[in-house]
Formats: C-alpha cells, sequence, structure tokens
C-alpha cells in the first residue's frame, strides 16, 4: 500500500494519518500487508506523526475489527457522535479510543507548532539541515509487524521514505516517488498487489482489497490479463458535481473496452505489469513466455533495466517468476532500500519507461496509456458506498491550477513515447480504447470555447448576424435544447439535480476558459525550451463536522468561488465585461433608433447568446458584488476592463 506526501502544509500529516490508518486497518490477514508512505517534503513531522499514528494503530485496528467499524479513518469515524447502545463494553472502548485519538491530534499540533523540538531527538538526526529538494535518502522502519498477537490485534508493516533530492537532479515528483516506492516495496514486501493512493485519500470501504483481489483472482481465462484495478475518487469537500459524473460516464463507457484509465489514486496495480511485461509476456498458466524469459531475465539486462542493486535485481525475478517471498527482517534491510532511493540510481537504467512512466505532470494518464498499449486490460469497481475518499480543492484559485496541471500533462502524453497518436499502429491497443484517450485532447477545446463565448457579443457590438434567422434558427435551437437535455438526463439518472447539473455547465466553462487556456500556453513554452512544467500539490483539508451532503449527495454551490489577483481569473472576468457591455450597447443602440435597423444585422437572438454567457459565468457576476475573497480585485476587474475597451472598440469597428 502506497501512499505519497510532498508537503507538510499543503498536506497536514493529521490528513497523512488518517489515510495511513485506515490502510492499516482493513480487513485482510495483517501479515500480507505493508503500507509505505513516500514524503517529497522530507518532513520531521510527517515522521514523527507517522511514529505517533502507528502507536495508535495498535489500539485503532483491534477497535475497527472487533466492532466491525465501516469508516476506518479516526477523523471521519469520530465525527459522528456515538449512539446511545446498551453495550456498555463499546461505549467504553468508544471513549478511550476517541480520547487515544484526540491525544494523538494534540501531539502532531503541538509538533507543528514548534517543530524545533523534534531536533534533540537521536531518530530525527538524518532530518537535520536538510531541505526538501536537496537531502539524502531516509528510510525508517516505523513499526514492523512480527506476528504472534493474532489476526485482528496485527497491525501491517509501516515504512516512511523519503528519496535523495539534489537541485541537480530531476527527481520526477510524484512519478518520481511511485518508482522509488515500487523499488523499496519489491526490496522490501515484494507482494503481489499494490494499492496506490493520494495522502488525502482514506479507505472508506473495509474489504476493498478482497473486492480488488476477487478481480485478480477470479478464475476467468482472462484473470492474468488484467493489469489494474481502478476505483473511482470521491471527495468529502466537493461543492460540485461534474467530475462524479465524468468518473461515471467516462469511467463505466471505458471499461466496456478495453478498461478505465488508471487514475492516479485509489488503483490497486500487478507488480509484474509495472515492471513492464507486456500481456503476449505471459503464457495461459500464468508463467513468464520462453521469450519473454530472454529478454527479461538476462543478467545483463536486469542490470540495464531495473538497476545495479542486486538485492532488487533478485526481488524483481522473484516478482516476475510469481515466486513467493520469504519473510525476511526490515530492519536489515534499511541499506538496500537507501541505495535505491539515490539520485543517479535510475541513472543509465529503464526506470521510466516501465514502472510509473516519466514525461508528463500527470503521471496516471501516461501510466495508464503505457499499461493498455502493451495490450493489459484494466477493471473498475466502484461501490456503494465508495471506496476511497478525499479532499479535493476549493472551488477558485486551487481548482483551476489543478485542472491547468491535468490539461498540460495530458496534452503532455501527446507529444512522449506513450502517445496515442504514435501508436496509431501498435495492435495492442484497442482502437476504441486510442480513441478514448484523445478525451486527453480536451484542453485544446479551450480556445473554441473562448471564441464561442465572444462571438455573440462581437455580432452583437458588429451588428452582424451569428444566427439565421427563420425556422433555421429552430435548428439551432433544436440541437442545443437536445444536447441540454442530454447532459441533464446524464445528471439526473446518477441523482443529481437540476441545479447541479447547471453549476457544472458553469464550472466547465470557467475551466476551459481560465485553466485549459493556459495549459495551452504551458505546452508552447515547454516545446519551446523555455520553462519546464512543475507539479503544485493541490490543498487539502480536513473537516471539523459532518459535511452536509455525506447522506443527501453532494450540495453544489457556486457561492463559495474564491477569486484573487491571479491572472487565471481575467479570462473569466473579461468574457464577462464583453457580453455585459455587448448587451448595454445592444439595448441602448435598440431603443435609440428601433425603427432605423433592418433585418440583416444582429438581433434578440444573439441577445440572448450573451444572456446565457453571462449565466454560465454567474460566479463572476456574483464576485462583482462581494467582498473579501470570494469579490473580484482591483487589479483583476481594471485589466479585463482594459481588454474589454479593445474588444469593443475593434467590434465596433471605431
Ligand atoms: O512532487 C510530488 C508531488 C505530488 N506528490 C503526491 O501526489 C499526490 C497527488 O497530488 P495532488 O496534489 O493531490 O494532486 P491531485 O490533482 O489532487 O491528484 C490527481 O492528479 C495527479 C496528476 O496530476 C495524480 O497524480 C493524482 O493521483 C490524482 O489524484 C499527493 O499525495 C502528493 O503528495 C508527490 O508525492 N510528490
Ligand atoms: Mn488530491
Amino acid at each position: 500500500m502506497f501512499v505519497p506526501t510532498a508537503d507538510p502544509v499543503r498536506e497536514p500529516p493529521i490528513i497523512i494519518v488518517n489515510t495511513v490508518l485506515s490502510m492499516l486497518s482493513v480487513n485482510y490477514p495483517a501479515n500480507k500487508l505493508a503500507c509505505y508512505v513516500s514524503d517529497d517534503g522530507c518532513s520531521a513531522l510527517t515522521y514523527f506523526s507517522l511514529k505517533e499514528a502507528s502507536k495508535f494503530a495498535m489500539i485503532w485496528v483491534p477497535f475497527c475489527k472487533k466492532y466491525n467499524v465501516r469508516v476506518r479513518a479516526p477523523f471521519r469515524y469520530f465525527l459522528n457522535p456515538l449512539v446511545s447502545t446498551d453495550d456498555s463494553a463499546f461505549r467504553k472502548d468508544w471513549e478511550m479510543t476517541k480520547r487515544e485519538y484526540e491525544k494523538l491530534c494534540r501531539k502532531v499540533e503541538d509538533a507543528t507548532g514548534d517543530s524545533h523540538r523534534l531536533d534533540a531527538d537521536d531518530d530525527f538526526k538524518a532530518f537535520s539541515n536538510t531541505k526538501p529538494n536537496d537531502h539524502s535518502t531516509i528510510v525508517k522502519v516505523v513499526w514492523e509487524n512480527k506476528g504472534g498477537l493474532g489476526d485482528d490485534k496485527e497491525v501491517p508493516h509501516l515504512v516512511y521514505i523519503s528519496r535523495e533530492k539534489r537541485p541537480k537532479y530531476l527527481h520526477h515528483y510524484k512519478t518520481g516517488a511511485m518508482n522509488f516506492l515500487l523499488r523499496v516495496s519489491g526490496l522490501m514486501t515484494n507482494a503481489p498487489y499494490m494499492l496506490n493512493v493520494d495522502c488525502d485519500m482514506y479507505v472508506n470501504e473495509p474489504d476493498v482489497v478482497r473486492q480488488a483481489m476477487c478481480v485478480f483472482l477470479q478464475n476467468s481465462k482472462n484473470s492474468n490479463h488484467c493489469a489494474f484495478v481502478q476505483f473511482p475518487q470521491n471527495f468529502y469537500d466537493s461543492c460540485t458535481n461534474e467530475l462524479a459524473v465524468l468518473q461515471s460516464y467516462l469511467g463505466r463507457g471505458v471499461a466496456g473496452i478495453q478498461g478505465p484509465f488508471y487514475i492516479g489514486s485509489g488503483c490497486f496495480h500487478t507488480r509484474r505489469v509495472m515492471y513492464g511485461l507486456s500481456s503476449d509476456d505471459i503464457e495461459d498458466n500464468g508463467n513468464l513466455s520462453s521469450v519473454a524469459t530472454r529478454e527479461f531475465l538476462a543478467e545483463d539486462s536486469l542490470v540495464k533495466r531495473y538497476g545495479s542493486s542486486k538485492e532488487l535485481v533478485q526481488s524483481v525475478v522473484d516478482a516476475l517468476q510469481r515466486k513467493s517471498n520469504p519473510q525476511k527482517s526490515l530492519e536489515n534491510l534499511i541499506e538496500e532500500a537507501q541505495q535505491v532511493g539515490h539520485c543517479h540510481y535510475e541513472y543509465q537504467t529503464s526506470w521510466g519507461n516501465f514502472g510509473w512512466l516519466y514525461d508528463s505532470v500527470a503521471e496516471d494518464i501516461n501510466t495508464s496509456i503505457g499499461i493498455h498499449l502493451r495490450g493489459w486490460t484494466s477493471s473498475f469497481i466502484s461501490p456503494d458506498p465508495p471506496a476511497f475518499v478525499g479532499s479535493t480543492p476549493s472551488l477558485g484559485l486551487e481548482a483551476i491550477v489543478q485542472q491547468r496541471r491535468w490539461s498540460t500533462g495530458a496534452i503532455e502524453v501527446l507529444f512522449n513515447q506513450q502517445s496515442p497518436l504514435s501508436g496509431m499502429f501498435r495492435r495492442k491497443i484497442k482502437f476504441r480504447q486510442r480513441l478514448a484517450y484523445f478525451w486527453a485532447l480536451m484542453c485544446i477545446r479551450s480556445i473554441p470555447e473562448l471564441v464561442y463565448c465572444l462571438l455573440p457579443a462581437y455580432c452583437l457590438l458588429h451588428n452582424s448576424a451569428l444566427f439565421p434567422k427563420g425556422p433555421c434558427l429552430g435548428i439551432i435551437v433544436t440541437l442545443l435544447g437536445m444536447h441540454c437535455l442530454y447532459s441533464l438526463w446524464q445528471f439526473m439518472r446518477l441523482g443529481f439535480s437540476v441545479k447541479s447539473w447547471y453549476v457544472a455547465q458553469s464550472i466547465w466553462r470557467i475551466i476551459a476558459t481560465g485553466s485549459w487556456l493556459f495549459s495551452i500556453q504551458d505546452i508552447i513554452l515547454k516545446l519551446l525550451g523555455i520553462s519546464k512544467i512543475g507539479f503544485i500539490v493541490a490543498k487539502k483539508t480536513m473537516p471539523d463536522k459532518p459535511t452536509q451532503g455525506e447522506d443527501d449527495g453532494p450540495k453544489s454551490d457556486l457561492r463559495k468561488f474564491e477569486f484573487d489577483s491571479s491572472h487565471h481569473f481575467i479570462p473569466g472576468t473579461f468574457i464577462l465585461f464583453v457580453n455585459l457591455a455587448a448587451l448595454a450597447i445592444f439595448f441602448v443602440g435598440q431603443q435609440r433608433s428601433s425603427c432605423s435597423h433592418g433585418g440583416g444585422g444582429s438581433g434578440l437572438a444573439e441577445a440572448c447568446g450573451c444572456i446565457l454567457v453571462i449565466m454560465l459565468f454567474l460566479p463572476f457576476l456574483k464576485g462583482l458584488f462581494e467582498h473579501g475573497k470570494y469579490g473580484i480585485p482591483f487589479s483583476t476587474l481594471s485589466k479585463a476592463v482594459f481588454l474589454t475597451v479593445l474588444f469593443v472598440v475593434v467590434s465596433l469597428g471605431i
């Protein structure tokens, strides 16, 4: 089980602690599980929090198993008060466990306020004088499960790792961290299946490991060809539902072709596949084919591919040949694990061509295409209640920057080795699956979307017709109506409201013109070699009271849209102003010379177009009248006004 984290400020350790606790307590034999936390932030605080969490786990895990607790992230479980129960033993245990959890929270909080006191402890020496981007590898066995406690009391291994970073070396952000996790876990426990989650995505279904294993091990003739099992991502703090709808339709749709995309979190991978095998490298009985044996197991090819660590190479051979591992003492493997975390370890190896694939900031979609190109299938499981739940950025800059990263990463995939374009003639991926991956091109839509948002206004100002008149207008209105009804039906079929559909339409337009537009700039600058693309970690928060949406479906709410002086808000404000200006000029002109205009120019249809655009950019309209973080700041307003004046002048042809 892998949990990557990168920044103790944007990803508060207590969130990671909860994710880890939820994983340690899943319903599965504890001696077959191990949890690895990779910390790209190289934070003593994170390590401290995990140490404390491992102590609390000795209470939490038996408690969850004894009472068959459903939600095993303590912050979530203790949000609800104890319902009156006659079982006084349960009440006592509940209260004691809650007290211990609160103690844990306090310890983490105190350490966050005063991290210097950790320096005094010898165990934290490795963290002194380190910077997140300049430090050597740290590997710490937080808890080693030596067995003997009985199944319901045992707590799986917990290992903290932080790979070496030096300013001169590329570290590939999360992707590099995932490959390090793959290597260290290979060395230490070498399980054939691996679950990875983002650090905020706690396990919400204790049987999730069994569910995934059912798919891997089911007795169908294709069982060996399922490379990964993907669960959808759900969020406890989301104000909108557009991602849930997208995942539901896209996820299930693609699942019917070759399998769902890997979406970065809530996914179980097969270790052998991550080591680079193709589907035809495996025979019907699951063994390596003779060609694959020659290709993968030759001594020099092993070192070239996987690096110089003998222990690691041996573990790869074992994994490829499906040999079970003798239990080893984790403490004895620390040195070897540190070696495979050196910056230069991957130098002249093929890491990044297998494992999690490099060259895209959206490593999920990139790795996903790589696996499907090698002929593997994947499976989608979407249980109710959801198996994984996490935090999503608040509506505003955080969400816009996240979407920008996703779409930039998706376009990056088009220009690298895994591109669905260059793989056009490779037969191992199904044609329709390849087409589905072109969904990655979505951000190119930003340019036509921007044009569509401006066209009605331009036509009104320029007094030229955008829409045909007479019965032909009926065709356009019918098409638009059908499209709206269809997407509305998609929402309602999943139990979402009309309002939630409207909010989603609005959010998609804002993303298209606020995030995707800038991704195109990112890609152009990257292709010209002017700048590189980085990974800005999304900010995570934890609720302190149950969210309203928990039982009656998440709420859709645009009122919480936050603004600041970022340039990401200029296009939206500009679009709003242009449409407002066009409407105002149109109505003023209409009143002044209602008799002088003939039927050739723009008219009510174009005005309706403007109104529609304004409705879609409603958060911006509201932002004009709000103050503080919900209001659009003056600097953004003035830039947008300047652009609007230019646009109006050009359109009017003055
Ligand atoms: O240098 C880095 C940057 C990020 N992360 C971790 O990567 C995970 C995902 O980062 P987050 O900021 O939460 O990104 P999201 O946009 O919320 O994540 C989605 O999009 C990412 C790709 O852009 C995928 O990697 C994620 O799995 C997917 O859930 C988190 O656990 C981070 O700690 C690292 O370990 N190292
Ligand atoms: Mn996230």
